[in-house]
């Protein structure tokens, strides 16, 4: 019995390290082939950079934190949904469209935030 429980609690504490194995490899295979993914990457390298030349409080560098993984989170989803639907069909297909579309419109309306927060912050400093 307190083997079983020690085998089962061992097997979910290696499924844990996988989880997190298996979803630093999610992020490199799409930044490998999304070139949109590189893009944000070298935005983010640049926002570090000139955050810490203008020396941005605590509570800009949070909002810059949000804009950031926010930014790569939803791109990383769409990537997802890209690839499910690749999966599901390669013909042409409304809903496909759809799908797709709808998942880029989301990474569209986080970017104009993204923007927003990126200007309003940085602006003022530059200005
Ligand atoms: N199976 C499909 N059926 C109908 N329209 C599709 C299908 N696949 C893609 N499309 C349309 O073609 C566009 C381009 O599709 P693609 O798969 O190249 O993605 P994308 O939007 O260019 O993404 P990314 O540039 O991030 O790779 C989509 O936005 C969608 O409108």
């Amino acid at each position: 019995m307190n083997s079983d429980y020690r085998d089962k609690n061992s097997r979910k504490k290696q499924s844990l390290v996988s989880s997190f194995y298996f979803a630093f490899i999610g992020v490199i295979t799409a930044l490998k082939a999304e070139r949109n993914l590189k893009i944000h990457f070298v935005m983010t390298v640049l926002v570090i950079f000139f955050g810490i030349i203008f020396e941005l409080t605590k509570t800009e560098w949070l909002l810059i934190s949000f804009a950031i993984a926010g930014m790569i989170a939803l791109e990383l989803m769409n990537t997802a949904i890209e690839r499910v639907v690749d999966l599901v069909t390669t013909e042409q297909h409304p809903l496909a469209k759809q799908a797709k579309d709808i998942a880029a419109g989301a990474v569209l309306i986080y970017a104009v935030l993204t923007v927003i927060i990126g200007l309003s912050i940085f602006l003022p400093k530059i200005l």
